[in-house]
């Protein structure tokens, strides 16, 4: 089912997602004493992470993924792992060996996006097929794109791979394929600004391309929310 929140800016999209974040994290724990979340990179969700490390969560049970990941070393200003870390995960007591970032100083990106498909089929416990994130967040590009899905791309192609490479331009990113977030028990997408309009009119707009806009493509069998402030809004009034 898709459930959309359109809210009035983007400070009370950060609260309302936030607090739908942690109430999803603590039913999730509730119901299996674990859960498994993939971030989404970008600045939408610093706050959001900010946010969630004020919480009072059970980080021991709390697994911390990537949805997608810049092909740059986590050091680097550009790193999804580094600024999740910073704005969440450094300022909280989760164990180290619960976070799971991806992959990037190989030198070899598909090497790299196989070493964190086994790392993911060896948590999971799946030798074949996809396994089911409980959360996975995703924020959505101006064009449309999500992870590192980008338009009329190889990546938008893979549908037996968890991991595969996605290249936005001439640069390489690590990311989530399509069969992989849509096997999620609850996929949360964060839109906020003026300038995803068109892209999001375009993604809601049962004729258009889901090759030209990716964000199209994510139709989970598990629960999809869309948190869209008033800026980004183009599908309702
Ligand atoms: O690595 C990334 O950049 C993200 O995963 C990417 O998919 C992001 O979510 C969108 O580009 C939206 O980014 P903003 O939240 O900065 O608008």
């Amino acid at each position: 089912m898709t459930q959309i929140k359109i809210v009035a800016d983007k400070n009370a999209l950060v609260t309302s997602a936030s607090d739908f974040i942690i109430n999803k994290i603590k039913e999730t724990i509730a119901n299996k004493n674990i859960c498994s979340i993939a971030l989404a990179g970008g600045s939408t969700p610093k706050p959001i992470y900010q946010n969630i490390a004020q919480s009072d969560l059970p980080w021991d049970k709390i697994h911390v993924f990537w949805g997608d990941e810049r092909y740059v070393p986590p050091t680097h200003p550009d790193s999804n792992e580094k600024m999740a870390r910073e704005a969440w995960l450094n300022q909280v007591d989760i164990p180290a060996q619960n976070i799971y970032p991806m992959p990037t100083l190989g030198n070899n990106p598909m090497a790299d996006a196989s070493k964190y498909e086994q790392e993911l089929k060896d948590f999971f416990g799946v030798a074949n097929g996809f396994p089911s994130f409980d959360i996975i967040l995703l924020g959505m590009g101006d064009d449309g794109h999500t992870a590192s899905l980008f338009p009329h791309t190889n990546a938008l192609k893979e549908c037996d791979r968890l991991i595969t490479v996605g290249n936005k331009e001439d640069n390489q990113r690590l990311t989530f394929t399509v069969p992989l977030i849509n096997h999620a028990q609850w996929v949360i997408f964060l839109v906020s600004g003026k300038n995803k309009q068109e892209a999001l009119k375009a993604v809601f707009d049962q004729e258009s391309d889901s090759d030209q806009y990716p964000s199209k493509k994510i139709q989970p069998q598990g629960e999809l929310i869309w948190f869209i402030d008033e800026d980004a809004n183009s599908i309702r009034n």
